[in-house]
């Protein structure tokens, strides 16, 4: 799928930045992408989009320094300089871009406020679907934060064509620091979505029997809502040995090591079948991007990439027929991804959501806290003693 992608904000230019990075690692063209920001810094630390592809709004209003979590302030800079973001993707070209993808931190206030605005605008002018990837705050982030994110979300569902959510709680490890964590999150979101957008693009092994192409994305996807994704990864069992050196799909789930086959251990018909089978219900059981009902999925994409003599047909098949008994819907698109690997990796997008308990409870902060600071508004006052005069009225 050729995605033209806008990061928003500082975690959404960070994370385009590794989209970017992981493109050109795999020897890809099928992303494009500039970042959007109010703060100077933030687009200064990026370290594989060119420069040209870093576009600063709000010079006049914050002078390069960022929002501050205010994410009225967000929307209201994106709604007065949105021109200045469509020449910079007018000047970098949508060429052949089959969707655009904003992907932003829903809890700050750039990304947060901006990514609606944009949406809306993109709507309107191009044809081809656009999507959100929005990064939910974590709850220890603040109250604030779970405001903004509850606010940009029930905004983004209207103005956007679907929004994929990636639950940074739901990440981080116990004990874990979330800014120590965000560099093995933006791991983890890259391999996953790298590899969902990547479907239908020629590998450097040809095209799969079983092509994914954009269209069966895009009608996955069409919806609307929330989404979530999946994830698993299992090593090939095979006679084949792989050369030393990392193959392209190892460098996209990001596995270093590279053994020896075991020629005993070779993999035959309705073994590889359960395989896949099992890899795909690994991947729709363990942990999603954001945790969620499965079973209230409207729609679902099933990918498995990896050796094409690993890729069955009937396992997919089979595991297609699996992921539709288990959801609310019927429909159920899939097919495969070949490319030279230990590894098989299954994908499996849940689209449009009914019920998100994550969701659900960032929605119910955001109600109390809009709650406490109306009372505190009001109530909150320090009294002064009125027979004191002012200076003037
Ligand atoms: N996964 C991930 N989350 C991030 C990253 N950086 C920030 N976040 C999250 O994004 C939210 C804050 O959004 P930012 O992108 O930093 O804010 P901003 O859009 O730049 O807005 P302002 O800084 O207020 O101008 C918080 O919930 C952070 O936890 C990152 O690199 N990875």
């Amino acid at each position: 799928m050729k995605v033209f992608f806008i990061g928003f904000g500082q975690a959404g230019g960070k994370i385009v930045d590794r989209f970017i990075e992981f493109d050109n690692r795999t020897n890809g063209s099928s992303f494009r992408a500039i970042a959007v920001n109010t703060a100077r810094t933030d687009l200064m630390g990026l370290q594989h989009l060119n420069f040209e592809d870093r576009v600063l709004i709000g010079q006049t209003s914050v002078k390069g320094h960022g929002v501050g979590t205010d994410n009225d302030t967000g929307a209201q800079i994106t709604f007065d300089e949105i021109d200045i973001i469509m020449n910079a993707i007018d000047r970098k070209g949508i060429g052949d871009t089959e969707a655009f993808i904003i992907v932003s931190g829903l809890g700050g206030g750039t990304g947060s406020g901006g990514s609606p605005v944009l949406a809306r605008h993109l709507k309107k002018i191009y044809k081809e679907p656009v999507y959100v990837l929005g990064i939910l705050p974590a709850p220890e982030e603040g109250r604030l934060y779970s405001y903004n994110a509850a606010r940009s979300l029930a905004t983004l569902v209207k103005e956007a064509d679907n929004v994929i959510l990636f639950d940074n709680s739901a990440w981080k490890n116990e004990g874990e620091s979330i800014k120590g964590a965000f560099d093995r999150l933006n791991d983890e979101i890259v391999r996953r979505f790298g590899l969902l957008f990547r479907a239908g693009e020629i590998g450097q092994l040809g095209i799969g029997e079983m092509v994914v192409d954009s269209s069966e994305i895009i009608n996955t996807l069409r919806g609307g809502g929330i989404s979530s994704v999946g994830y698993a990864i299992s090593e090939v069992i095979n006679s084949a040995p792989v050369e030393k050196d990392r193959s392209f799909f190892d460098r996209i789930i990001g596995r270093k090591q590279i053994e020896e086959r075991r020629p005993e251990d070779k993999l035959l018909g309705e073994d590889k079948t359960s395989r896949i089978l099992s890899l795909v219900r690994r991947a729709m059981l363990g942990r999603l991007t954001l945790p969620c009902e499965y079973t209230t999925t409207s729609r679902a994409l099933v990918l498995v990439a990896g050796p094409p003599d690993d890729l069955d047909r009937k396992g997919i098949e089979k595991a297609k027929s699996w992921v539709e008994e288990n959801i609310a819907g019927v429909e159920v698109r899939g097919g495969d991804y070949p490319a030279q690997s230990r590894y098989v990796a299954a994908v499996v997008l849940l689209a449009s959501i009914a019920d998100a308990p994550r969701v659900t409870n960032l929605l119910e902060i955001a109600k109390e806290t809009k709650a406490t600071s109306e009372r505190i508004d009001e109530e909150n006052v320090l009294k002064l003693d009125e027979s004191i005069e002012p200076l003037f009225e």
